[in-house]
């Protein structure tokens, strides 16, 4: 029983499959080459991330595969409803990694209130005298407690993104079309649980009253979630933060926001045409910019590679 896990997987993962008996291969097979090595090497189980596009042709191409799994959340690379139609178990990891991407996000957040971003780019750059001059470019940073949070997706991460917010003494907003109220329960350092009820507003309210925005939503198939429209009608010196999607945000839109001072500042783990990023958006000083890392922590991995070995072992019924 062959696994090949393409986008790479967890020791933790690699050791709970290979304890039930299966071999597990990392190679990492380019995309053209994928239907014959799938074939040639007879894998039943193919693992992903988000990097691996597993599309019409290799489903059509691989009739040996009984599962696709996504390591991860978003299964925007994967033809879910054709593979499912042909009989393929389709499976993700759906809780292993809203803790990391939450944390991910107040990284971002912090970072473009206190400049980091943009310090770690200058500093190496400038000579003795010119510090001073840095250190009164970055003398207006802003605190995030007592400000307004604008979630706008209540899924697993948006409520984690609230927990941490409400640790920090934030206000926090929520839009969501499918949740109408999201009942958060919050644990302190002194054991106290505390639930929190967030009723979710209009995406437009939750725009118009946010001091931070962070978006938890879908790739979207349908235009950009987050355009010239919507930047106009956010408060003045807003700051957005995306950790879901590429293509949720117009970034084009958003430059001239953020030049024109409507946007303090953005920070971005994803972009359109990923793994590149634009020459604006990855030269900008008030741009936060990671290589969609969010669930990148040892911890989130460690988790994903367990929920995989675990379901794939499941569906293939192995004790
Ligand atoms: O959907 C997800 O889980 C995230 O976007 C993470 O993607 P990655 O596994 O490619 O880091």
């Amino acid at each position: 029983m062959k696994v090949l896990a393409n986008d790479g997987l967890d020791q933790s993962g690699i050791d709970a499959l290979t304890e039930k008996g299966f071999e597990v291969i990392t190679a990492k097979v380019p995309q053209e080459f994928l239907v014959d090595y799938i074939n040639e090497h007879k894998i039943r189980t193919l693992l992903v991330r988000s990097a691996t596009q597993v599309r019409k042709d290799i489903i059509d191409g691989c009739p040996s595969l009984d599962i696709i799994g996504r390591g991860g959340v978003g299964m925007d690379n994967i033809d879910v409803d054709y593979a499912r139609e042909k009989g393929i178990h389709v499976i993700n990891t759906p809780s292993a990694s809203s803790e990391s991407v939450a944390e991910l996000v107040f990284a971002h957040l912090f970072s473009g209130a206190r400049f980091l971003q943009d310090s770690n780019r200058k500093m190496p750059l400038v000579g003795d005298t010119e510090f001073a001059g840095l250190k009164k470019a970055y003398a207006a940073g802003i605190e995030l407690r007592g400000k307004t949070i604008g979630i706008v997706g209540m899924g697993r991460i948006g409520q984690e993104v609230a927990r941490i917010a409400l640790g920090l003494g934030m206000r926090v907003v929520a839009a969501d079309n499918n949740v109408g109220k999201a009942s958060i329960k919050v644990k302190f350092y002194n054991n106290q649980f505390i639930n929190v009820d967030i009723e979710t507003e209009p995406l437009q309210e939750v725009l118009k009253h946010s001091d931070f925005i962070t978006l938890h939503v879908p790739a979207q198939k349908d235009g950009y979630m987050i355009g010239k429209n919507e930047f106009e009608i956010m408060k003045d010196g807003v700051a957005v933060v995306n950790c879901s999607r590429g293509g949720v945000i117009d970034e084009a839109a958003l430059i001239q926001a953020l030049d024109s001072g409507k946007v303090r500042f953005a920070g971005l783990d994803v972009f359109i045409n990923e793994p590149t990023p634009s020459k604006e958006i990855l030269g900008h000083s008030k741009i936060s910019l990671t290589p969609h890392t969010g669930a990148s922590t040892l911890e989130a991995q460690d988790r994903i590679g367990l929920s995989l070995a675990e379901q794939i072992s499941s569906i293939l019924q192995i004790q």
